[in-house]
């Protein structure tokens, strides 16, 4: 069969985006990681699956794959894709979308300047939920790599961040020391590594070297685990302006038990079809 899809992305963190509403498909996840393939396929960071709902008071259910085949519980950039996906393929007509995710239920608001507002519910914070290895909770943990210690923040936003904060994020070390993080044994479940610079009480930058994908222009849930993690340390101050290669994010966090929303810009590619 021919499957439609669209490719999509938000801040250059970009996606392929079917619809398994209207198609009806099995997706095997070898599949997954030759579409991925920047040479020989359509080339993406992750896989968003557009679904029925499995409960009543839902609109979608949200399912994200990484590039790498692996099935993952939340991406922030791609819930904002699906919003635009969803509305512009005539899936829905509201404007506040419910969306089940793997990692917790989410509100996607579509805002009239085009740019997508999302509630992305409250961050995580015991060691148990992110999952990661720790007695008790802290806003900031010692772990050690390769016989260096160091010092991060540890988050869930439905999926696990480790927050590391830098001087400056052009000199991060980004590609040595987030593959280390990421399959780090105080993580069982491998976790994606921001690298923080802050730069007011309002603004901050980060790069973020994403599990199962590697440093991607932009990542939506690992800016709002960043605003967290600084806003956590008396560091940063809600809203705050995060500033990612591909671009900026919106993030306001009113502190414990609060959602953490996410402000900012969805863009379709092109369309196509593909053989399954
Ligand atoms: N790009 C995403 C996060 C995608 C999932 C992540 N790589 C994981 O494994 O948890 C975002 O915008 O949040």
């Amino acid at each position: 069969m021919l499957l439609r899809f669209w490719k999509m992305h938000g801040l250059g963190n970009d996606f392929m985006v079917i619809d398994l509403v209207t198609q009806r498909a099995r997706i095997p996840s070898q599949k997954i990681s030759q579409w991925a393939n920047r040479n020989t396929g359509i080339g993406f960071d992750q896989l968003l699956l557009v679904e029925p709902p499995s409960h009543p008071d839902m609109d979608f259910r949200y399912r994200i794959f990484n590039a790498d085949g692996s099935e993952v519980e939340n991406c922030g950039n791609g819930a904002r894709c699906f919003a635009r996906f969803v509305v512009d393929n005539h899936l829905t007509t509201k404007r506040d979308i419910r969306v089940e995710t793997a990692g917790g239920p989410m509100t996607l608001h579509l805002a009239d300047d085009q740019r997508v507002r999302v509630d992305m519910g409250p961050p995580r914070l015991t060691p148990d939920e992110i999952p990661f290895v720790a007695e008790v909770e802290a806003t900031q943990y010692e772990v050690d790599v390769d016989g260096e210690r160091v010092s991060l923040s540890a988050v869930s936003m439905g999926n696990p961040h480790a927050v590391v904060l830098v001087d400056s994020v052009d000199h991060a070390p980004v590609a040595t020391l987030g593959p280390k993080l990421e399959a780090h044994e105080r993580f069982p479940n491998r976790v994606n590594v921001g690298f923080l610079e802050v730069v007011s009480t309002h603004k901050a930058r980060l790069r973020v070297f994403e599990r199962g994908v590697g440093e991607t222009r932009a990542c939506g849930t690992g800016a709002c685990a960043a605003a967290v993690a600084g806003i956590q340390q008396g560091l940063l101050e809600s809203p705050v302006d995060i500033t990612l290669p591909g671009g900026t994010l919106t993030l306001e966090w009113d502190g414990h038990q609060q959602s953490v929303i996410m402000t900012g810009p969805a863009e379709r590619v092109f369309e196509g079809r593909i053989p399954l």
